[in-house]
C-alpha cells in the first residue's frame, strides 16, 4: 500500500470528491422552478433554481450543511427544519424563494425531531411528522398562505413508528404510513379528512407483516385517488387506492420479471400516466405505465447506474436524479419515450478525474442457502490477485447498495484493496421475507452473510485471508463492530464510521423519530426485551475483539448518539484492545467535502499501518 498518495493534495480519490453533485427536484405544478441540493461550496446546501437558465440561488447557509428540503408545489417556497449542528432537531421553516425571507412555521414548539413533509398541489396547506420525547409522533397538517401562517392543527398522535405524510391536490385529505399495530412487522395507511376536524375516514391494512406506503394523490382537485404501494405478494407492487370509495387497483406488470420492488414514483399531470422504476438485483429500470389501458412501456434506453428519484418534466421529457461508478450525482433529462438521455441539467464542473474502477454483480450463498448479491470492484494492477480487501456494508438498513460514484470506494481501489459492498439480509428490494428476515433476531443474519462474503471472497482466490478488512457507515459501521466481536479470528481490522455499539443506550438517547423505528426492528423496546438488545449489541462483545479497530463517530449525532459509544471506548481501553476513536463535529449526515477527505485519509493511514503489521500474521 503506497503510504505517498495517501497525503497526496491532487490523489485522484481527492478529485473525485471535489467533483461537484447535485440532487434537485422541480416544483410539482412550476417546472420553471426547482429545489436543488449541492456541495458546490465544498458543504451541501440548499439552492433555488431556475430551470430554463440552470441558475442557482443559494438559500442556506449551515455551518454542517443542509441535505433536505421540500419545495412548495407551486414553486414558491423552500420548507426545510431548521437544526442546531446538523443534530436533526429543530423546527420546520419556510423560505420564500423570491425575497429570501425565512418564517418558522412553529415558533413556540420545543424542538422536534421530523419523518417527513409535503406540500398540497396548489400552495395552500403543508402536512408533516414531529416527533418528541413528551408528544411522541404528531402528525400535524397547516395552512400557510402568502400572508398568513396558521398555527398548525394536530390530526393525530402515537408512539408507535410513523412515517410519509402525504396530501391531496387541495390538502382535504391526508394520509401516513404508520407502525401503530399490535403484532408484526408491517405497517398500515391511515387517512384523515382534514376539513371535518381531522376524522379518520380510511384505512389500508394489507395483513399482519405487511408494508404499505403512499406516494401521491392523483394531481387533480377532489380526486381520492392515492398511488401505493404494497409488499403484500413478497415484493413491493404499485397500486392506486381510493380512499373514499375504498375501490383498489393492483397494477398488472405481468411483463416484468417476479422479482425485484417496483416503486411508484409519479403521476403525470392529466393522471394518465405514472412513472414506475423496477429494481432488481440491484439495478434499475424506468418504465411508463399508462393508467387507462394498463399499458406498460420500458424506457429501455436510459443510462445504467443509480436512480434515486424521477418525475415528469416539462414538454414530455423525465427528470431523473442518477450517478454511476464514473459520474457524480446529476440530475439529467430523459426522453420520455425511449428513455435516451437527452439534456444533463445539473451537472458536475468538467474536471478531468481517472476513470473509476469497473463494478460488478456478484451473488454468493451464506449458511442457509440463501444468495446474496453484492458488488465486487477489482483494483487496477497486473496481478490477478489475491488482493488485501474491504468488505462493505450500507447503512439503513432499509437501503440497497447500487452502482455509485463513490469516492471514499474509489480511494480504497487507488490504494490495491479489492472491495466487496454487500446487500446483506435486512437490505431492500430483494422481497419481503429478505428484509423482514433480520427483525426480532438483529445483527444474527446480517453476520452470517458478513461470514459467507468472506469465505466466497478466499474460495474466489480475490482476498489474502489475513487482510480481509470490514467497513461500513451508521448500520453498516455498527455491523462492522458487531462482526469484530461475534467472529474476532477472520478479520484483519475493522471501520466504523458514525457507528451503533450499544442499542440499549441508542434507545434511551436517540431522537424521538428513531426509537419507534428500533422497537419495530427488536419487536418491542429494551424494557421488553434486554436480551435481545444486548445480544444484538457490539458492546457486549468486547472481550473477544481481536482485530484492530478505527471508529470515526460525530459529537453532534442524535440517530447514534455520542453516550453509547462513549462506553464503548471505555470498554475497549479497559481491554487494553487496539482501537482508535476520531471524533468529528457534526451530525449523523456527511455534508463537508473536507472532512470526509480527512476522514478517508486517516482510515488509509490506519489501513497502512494495520496492513504493514497484519500480513506478517497468519489468520
Ligand atoms: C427515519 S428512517 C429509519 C432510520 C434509518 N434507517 C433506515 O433504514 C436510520 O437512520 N438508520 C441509521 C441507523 C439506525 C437505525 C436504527 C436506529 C438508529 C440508527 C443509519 O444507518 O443511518
Amino acid at each position: 500500500m503506497k503510504i505517498a498518495s495517501i497525503t497526496d493534495e491532487h490523489a485522484p480519490w481527492k478529485q473525485r470528491y471535489r467533483l461537484h453533485k447535485s440532487r434537485g427536484r422541480l416544483a410539482r405544478f412550476n417546472h420553471q422552478r426547482g429545489l436543488v441540493i449541492s456541495n458546490r461550496t465544498g458543504i451541501y446546501q440548499l439552492y433555488a433554481w431556475n430551470v430554463p437558465d440552470g441558475k442557482l440561488r443559494q438559500l442556506t447557509q449551515h455551518s454542517s450543511g443542509k441535505g433536505k428540503g421540500e419545495i412548495s408545489s407551486d414553486g414558491r417556497y423552500i420548507y426545510y427544519l431548521n437544526d442546531t449542528q446538523g443534530d436533526e432537531i429543530g423546527h420546520f421553516v419556510r423560505v420564500d424563494i423570491d425575497t429570501g425571507e425565512q418564517v418558522d412555521l412553529t415558533p413556540d414548539a420545543e424542538p422536534y425531531s421530523v419523518l417527513g413533509i409535503q406540500t398540497d398541489c396548489i400552495g395552500k396547506t403543508i402536512c408533516y411528522l414531529t416527533a418528541d420525547n413528551e408528544k411522541g409522533l404528531q402528525l400535524f397538517t397547516q395552512s400557510v398562505m402568502t400572508t398568513t401562517i396558521d398555527r398548525p392543527n394536530l390530526i393525530y398522535q402515537t408512539s408507535n413508528y410513523t412515517v410519509n405524510p402525504v396530501l391531496s391536490y387541495s390538502g382535504e385529505l391526508v394520509v401516513i404510513e404508520t407502525m401503530d399495530i399490535k403484532k408484526g412487522t408491517g405497517s398500515k395507511l391511515l387517512v384523515f379528512d382534514t376539513v371535518n376536524g381531522g376524522q379518520h375516514i380510511g384505512t389500508l391494512d394489507d395483513g399482519i407483516d405487511v408494508n404499505v406506503m403512499p406516494k401521491q394523490f392523483a394531481p387533480l382537485p377532489n380526486d381520492a385517488r392515492l398511488l401505493a404501494k404494497s409488499n403484500r405478494n413478497g415484493v413491493s407492487r404499485p397500486l392506486i387506492w381510493n380512499v373514499r370509495t375504498n375501490e383498489r387497483v393492483d397494477f398488472v406488470l405481468d411483463q416484468l420479471s417476479i422479482e425485484g420492488d417496483v416503486e411508484p414514483l409519479d403521476w403525470s399531470h392529466n393522471s394518465n400516466f405514472i412513472l414506475l422504476l423496477h429494481i432488481h438485483n440491484a439495478t434499475f429500470q424506468l418504465y411508463c405505465y399508462c393508467v387507462i389501458d394498463e399499458n406498460l412501456k420500458k424506457l429501455a434506453e436510459h443510462p445504467s447506474g443509480t436512480i434515486f428519484d424521477a418525475q415528469f418534466g416539462p414538454n414530455g421529457s423525465i427528470f431523473v436524479e442518477w450517478e454511476n461508478a464514473d459520474t457524480p450525482r446529476q440530475v439529467i433529462a430523459l426522453n420520455g419515450k425511449s428513455g435516451a438521455l437527452e439534456l444533463v441539467m445539473l451537472g458536475s464542473l468538467k474536471h478531468e478525474v481517472p476513470q473509476s474502477h469497473p463494478w460488478r454483480s456478484i451473488t454468493f450463498p451464506s449458511s442457509d442457502g440463501q444468495l446474496i448479491q453484492g458488488w465486487l470492484i477489482l483494483p487496477n494492477t497486473t496481478s490477478n490477485g489475491p488482493f488485501p480487501t474491504i468488505i462493505e456494508m450500507h447503512g439503513g438498513p432499509l437501503d440497497v447498495t447500487s452502482e455509485k460514484f463513490d469516492p471514499e470506494t474509489e480511494a480504497w481501489l487507488d490504494h490495491g484493496f479489492a472491495h466487496l459492498s454487500i446487500n446483506y439480509r435486512g437490505s431492500m428490494t430483494f422481497g419481503r421475507a429478505f428484509q423482514h428476515k433480520i427483525y426480532s433476531d438483529i445483527g444474527h443474519w446480517e453476520i452470517e452473510d458478513v461470514v459467507a462474503a468472506r469465505t466466497w471472497l478466499i474460495e474466489q482466490s480475490i482476498a489474502q485471508s489475513n487482510a480481509i478488512f470490514l467497513t461500513g457507515w451508521s448500520y453498516g459501521g455498527y455491523l462492522t463492530l458487531l462482526a469484530l466481536g461475534k467472529r474476532p479470528n477472520l478479520w484483519a481490522g475493522g471501520v466504523a464510521g458514525i457507528a451503533i455499539a450499544d442499542w440499549t443506550m441508542l434507545y434511551e438517547d436517540s431522537a424521538e423519530s428513531l426509537r419507534g423505528y428500533a422497537t419495530t426492528l427488536f419487536g418491542g423496546t429494551p424494557r421488553e426485551k434486554p436480551e435481545l438488545y444486548a445480544t444484538a449489541s457490539p458492546i457486549t462483545y468486547v472481550e473477544q475483539i481481536i482485530a484492530p479497530v478505527l471508529i470515526i463517530q460525530a459529537s453532534n449525532d442524535t440517530r447514534c448518539p455520542v453516550r453509547q459509544m462513549k462506553h464503548y471506548e471505555a470498554k475497549m481501553s479497559q481491554f487494553n484492545k487496539d482501537f482508535k476513536i476520531e471524533w468529528f463535529d457534526g451530525g449523523h449526515a456527511l455534508n463537508n467535502t473536507e472532512q470526509s477527505i480527512s476522514h478517508v485519509e486517516r482510515i488509509l493511514y490506519w489501513a497502512h499501518c494495520v496492513l504493514d503489521k497484519t500480513t506478517q500474521k497468519k489468520i
